[in-house]
């Protein structure tokens, strides 16, 4: 395995629009992420966190800088190498949980690896579903599940590929408390256990607490950083961004 970091974005800068229209949605961001870490990735609305994801995933094109997800460059990448990256190096988890309601969860969770014409290696894929707990519902459909077991089906999918880096956005925004809180171990077990990296887009501090660090963007720049983040600090943090926002 390579030691390059698992994700890295140097002078990433997003623009819209041009003329008096122009929005700066990124604006010269610069980021490592270490294998095996989990970052939290926080603003206000509008500070630039879907931009910062979409660009960092390869989903989106910066208008300048550069990104490497472990080894490769992204820029300059074709839109069909660009797919073949995110299907065989990123995995996707979303709020929505964009399951396939008639394939059952062994089948959705192997979909990434039949789809790039892989064998599925059925150790790996006991593995990933017992690290989720869903053992014994690897035969059920979705609408057979609740929730929060939903979401495991969807981590993991994401997980089924081994990819460099995991995005989560907003990974338990239609979860209740207590089902957020076992999805927000559940990823955090994945990096701590499985050396996986994880990077999460969050409105929540609790969710956010979770992670090793929290990233802050305001108005589309990197606004600093929180290591051992607790929800009480990040809360606190975010509210001074919001006073630089309204000033
Ligand atoms: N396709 C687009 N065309 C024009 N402007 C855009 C586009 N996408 C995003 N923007 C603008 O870029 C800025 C950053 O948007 P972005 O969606 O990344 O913020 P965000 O932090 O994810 O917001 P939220 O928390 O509300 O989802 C905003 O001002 C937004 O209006």
């Amino acid at each position: 395995m390579t030691m390059a970091p698992a994700l890295r974005m140097s002078g990433v800068t997003k623009t819209y629009g041009t003329g008096a229209g122009t929005v700066h949605a990124l604006r010269d961001v610069n980021i490592e992420l270490r294998r095996g870490t989990f970052t939290a990735v926080m603003g206000p609305s509008g500070s630039g966190k879907s931009t910062f994801l979409n660009c960092a995933a390869g989903l989106d094109v910066p208008t300048s800088g550069q990104v490497w997800l472990g080894d490769a460059e992204l820029s300059g990448m074709s839109e069909t190498q660009l797919t073949v990256l995110r299907r065989e190096r990123i995995g996707f988890v979303f709020q929505a949980y964009n399951l396939l309601s008639t394939l059952t969860v062994a089948q959705n969770v192997t979909l990434p690896l039949r789809l790039a014409g892989k064998r599925v290696d059925r150790a790996l894929l006991a593995q990933v579903i017992r690290a989720v707990g869903l053992d014994e519902r690897v035969n059920r459909l979705p609408s057979e599940l609740s929730g929060g077991q939903q979401q495991r089906v969807a981590i993991a999918r994401a997980l089924v590929t081994k990819p460099d880096v995991v995005f989560a956005d907003e990974p338990t925004g239609a979860l209740d408390t207590r089902t957020a809180r076992q999805v927000l171990e559940l990823l955090r077990n994945v990096v701590s256990g499985m050396g996986q990296t994880v990077l999460m887009v969050t409105h929540d501090p609790v969710a956010a607490s979770y992670a090793d660090s929290v990233i802050f963007l305001a108005d589309g720049q990197f606004a600093g950083e929180m290591r051992r983040p607790t929800p009480e600090l990040i809360a606190e943090r975010m509210t001074h961004l919001g006073d630089r926002d309204a000033a």
